[in-house]
């Protein structure tokens, strides 16, 4: 007999999953840094990598096991066989190609989405019940299409949206007022990335609205220059770009903290690309982000924020560029 079986009766079936499963697809930049975001905070004890290159997932796996003893005892496993996804809780994805220099983005967007073709289907196949979350670029345009590709209900495709362009606004605002970034209470909205909307009304520390203090927040009028703040989000996205050639830590955190909300069911308020038809006057079939209430069944709830004219404008604005693209694709 072996020594397993000298140590040890066996006295019930180890079940196959444990209920927490998150499975990354995409082991780049982003994919590792949402994979370590995830297990250093413990946000799941299980965890599955998958990705086209079969070495660099083996490699990131082995590295990743290594240091399992200093983690709570993850179940780390890798394949490129969708079928070692199953029973996934949640599956993100953060696979896509990156913009070749002069490439249209309608080109990079067509390319991505072939990419998904591949993806999201088995993923659905695997796990029924999963939820996906979407990072890969342009992520409310990936968001619609995994939505499309997936069969699967609005509320269970979710996207990373601009759930990191507020992180980064929390940030800048937390500098310029010496004050903990998580108590710095302001939301950008809408589109991911250059487009995005930033709610002035609603910027505020302990409820006080930095808008009653100085009315001109966030214009063009405004001696303090807040709207510098909005603009320093989208500037510090390429100055990242252009000093360590992507981005990976704040996007996997961010990540992170949203299956966080997903596996502990805890209805945290976050801004996350959702389907967004019916809000705000929108009636098209388009993704952005609003900030939405996200728990075990995915976005429950979206928060009806009172939004100024130009902000409406603004959101109206993306959404007709977001349906534009999207007639342009080929499923
Ligand atoms: N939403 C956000 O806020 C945000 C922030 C940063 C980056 N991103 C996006 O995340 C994506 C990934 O960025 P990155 O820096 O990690 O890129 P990367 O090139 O480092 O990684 C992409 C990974 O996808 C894999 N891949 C390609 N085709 C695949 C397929 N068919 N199946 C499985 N895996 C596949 C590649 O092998 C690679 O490992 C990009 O689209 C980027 O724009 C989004
Ligand atoms: O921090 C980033 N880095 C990226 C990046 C990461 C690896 S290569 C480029 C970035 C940085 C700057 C621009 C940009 N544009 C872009 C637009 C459409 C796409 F399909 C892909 C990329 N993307 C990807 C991305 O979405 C971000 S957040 C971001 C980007 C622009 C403005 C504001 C924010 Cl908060």
């Amino acid at each position: 007999a072996s020594v397993k079986e000298n140590l040890m009766n066996q006295v019930a079936e180890v079940l196959p999953s444990s209920g927490n499963k998150i499975t990354i697809v995409g082991i780049g930049q982003v994919g590792m840094a949402c994979a370590f975001s995830i297990l250093a905070q413990n946000v799941s004890s299980e965890i599955c990598l998958m990705d086209v290159c079969k070495e660099k997932l083996m490699g990131e796996l082995m590295d990743l096991q290594h240091g399992s003893n200093f983690l709570k005892n993850p179940k780390i496993t890798a394949s490129t066989d969708y079928a070692a996804s199953a029973n996934s809780r949640l599956c993100i994805v953060t696979a896509g190609v990156r913009q070749k220099e002069g490439e249209s983005r309608l080109s990079l967007v067509q390319r991505n989405t072939d990419i998904l073709k591949h993806i999201i289907p088995k993923l659905v196949e695997n796990s029924p019940d999963t939820i996906l979350l979407m990072v890969s670029n342009p992520v409310d345009i990936m968001t619609y299409v995994a939505w499309k590709l997936s069969g699967l209900p609005k509320n269970r495709v979710i996207g990373s949206g601009t759930n990191l362009d507020s992180s980064r606004f929390r940030f800048l605002m937390s500098q310029r007022l010496g004050v903990a970034p998580t108590s710095c209470h302001g939301w950008i909205i809408g589109e991911h990335g250059d487009s995005s909307v930033p709610v002035w009304s609603g910027v505020n520390i302990a409820g006080v609205r930095l808008r009653e203090l100085n009315p001109n927040i966030g214009s063009s009028e405004d001696p303090e220059k807040w709207n510098e703040v909005h603009k320093q989000v989208v500037d510090s996205a390429y100055e990242v770009i252009k000093l360590k050639g992507y981005t990976s830590w704040a996007i996997g955190l961010s990540t992170a903290s949203l299956a966080s909300a997903i596996l502990r069911n805890t209805s945290a308020i976050v801004a996350v690309s959702t389907s967004v038809k019916g809000e705000h006057g929108i009636d098209k079939d388009v993704f952005l982000s609003l900030p939405c209430a996200l728990n075990a069944n995915g976005v429950t709830h979206v928060v009806k924020q009172i939004l100024t004219q130009t902000e409406i404008d603004q959101l109206q604005k993306s959404a007709n560029i977001m349906a534009e693209v999207q007639a342009g694709l080929k499923f």
